[in-house]
């Protein structure tokens, strides 16, 4: 099995003044850069910059050797995609830490993502991610917190379905996430910035060494892309990120999870706790979402890919009404 990880990885304050020996170390000598209009500020470099959500309209001419991403998910995940579709190396610079995407080599511009490069190198500046808006490095705790659910669904297919299950990428993903969770639940946060960024990285780098959204994605992760279905179907205005979905999800599926398994006992509290400590949505109402829409989405959860986690055959939904009362989402 052929594992590929980024070969740099540069978490530190001024971090994307290393971008141009990184290219030259890598013999890259011509990036295009995609970036969001947020985040055009920080692409201080003589590289052609697109916007990602101009790309699909916009001539790509193929004379570039690289891609670089430059923004959030979507801007990372955008530039990542364009990369793997060009077959040349992409290079993520996050501007901030809401999603594992930053280093992870799926594309999840939508469903069902896939597996597409690992960047070859990750750029973290941590000055510039700690001063990104607020509400993105919440989300990335909730990105972080589904590896808990993930790797206990994982284990539950592997059980019960004989599904494929790599120990070593399972341990990294939940104890990367069980150490995140002990640091904020036991911290001030002053560092929580760049303990999120490691965190967000390592499972993007679990994710590759499974090469399997596995250790990153399950029930939590099923609901959240739910409710992006639903969001679409209703025409919802609810501008909810993928974090903080993942985050809720997590609150009710450790739930499920924890009457199932006696050693997990106050497991859901522990992490809505967590998130509540980052200011992170743990109910439907911080979510933006009507309770109806909620219960909808778990009842549809189990339909969204083809994933055995705790939701199984799926819940009715009289259950998904009383697992989201009782976790407090409604
Ligand atoms: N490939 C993967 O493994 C995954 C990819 N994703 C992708 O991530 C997307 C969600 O990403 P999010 O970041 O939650 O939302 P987003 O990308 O939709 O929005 C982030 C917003 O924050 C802005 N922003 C970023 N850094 C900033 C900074 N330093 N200062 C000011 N504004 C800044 C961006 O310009 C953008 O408007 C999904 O739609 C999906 O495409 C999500 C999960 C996993
Ligand atoms: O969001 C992800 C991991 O955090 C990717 O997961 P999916 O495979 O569910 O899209
Ligand atoms: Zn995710």
């Amino acid at each position: 099995m052929i594992i590929i990880t980024p070969r740099y990885t540069i978490i530190e304050d001024g971090a994307i003044n290393k971008l141009e020996e990184v290219l030259k170390n890598l013999n890259l000598k011509n990036p295009l850069i995609v970036t969001g209009r947020n985040t055009k500020k920080y692409c201080k470099f003589s590289y052609d910059i697109v916007y990602y959500d101009e790309i699909l309209n916009s001539q790509i001419r193929f004379e570039y050797d690289s891609i670089i991403g430059v923004g959030g998910g979507k801007a990372i995940d955008t530039g990542k995609y364009l990369a793997y579709k060009l077959g040349i190396p992409f290079i993520s610079v996050p501007t901030t830490a809401s999603n594992d995407g930053i280093a992870s080599p799926i594309v999840s511009i939508k469903q069902p993502s896939f597996m597409a490069s690992a960047p070859i190198a990750i750029i973290a500046d941590t000055e510039i991610i700690k001063k990104s808006p607020k509400r993105l490095l919440s989300a990335g705790m909730g990105d972080i917190v589904s590896n808990i659910t993930a790797v206990l669904d994982w284990k539950l297919a592997y059980k019960e379905k004989g599904e494929r299950y790599s120990e070593s990428s399972a341990i990294f993903s939940k104890t990367i996430a069980k150490e995140l969770i002990s640091y904020v639940l036991n911290s001030d946060l002053l560092e929580y910035h760049s303990k999120l960024v490691k965190a967000l990285v390592g499972s993007g780098i679990a994710i590759a060494i499974a090469n399997s959204s596995r250790p990153a994605s399950g029930s939590e992760h099923l609901f959240s892309h739910a409710l992006d279905r639903l969001k679409e179907e209703y025409n919802l205005n609810v501008n909810s990120l993928h974090g903080e979905q993942c985050g809720v999800g997590t609150i009710m599926m450790s739930y499920l999870h924890e009457k199932e398994n006696k050693k997990l006992s106050g497991l859901h509290e522990k992490i809505k706790m967590s998130l509540k400590k980052v200011n992170a949505p743990t109910t439907a109402k911080e979510l933006g979402f009507d309770e109806d829409i909620i219960v909808e989405a778990l009842t549809i959860a189990h339909k969204i890919r083809d994933r055995w986690t705790i939701l199984r055959t799926g819940l009715s939904r009289e259950e998904a009404r009383k697992l989201a009362e009782e976790t407090g989402v409604i």
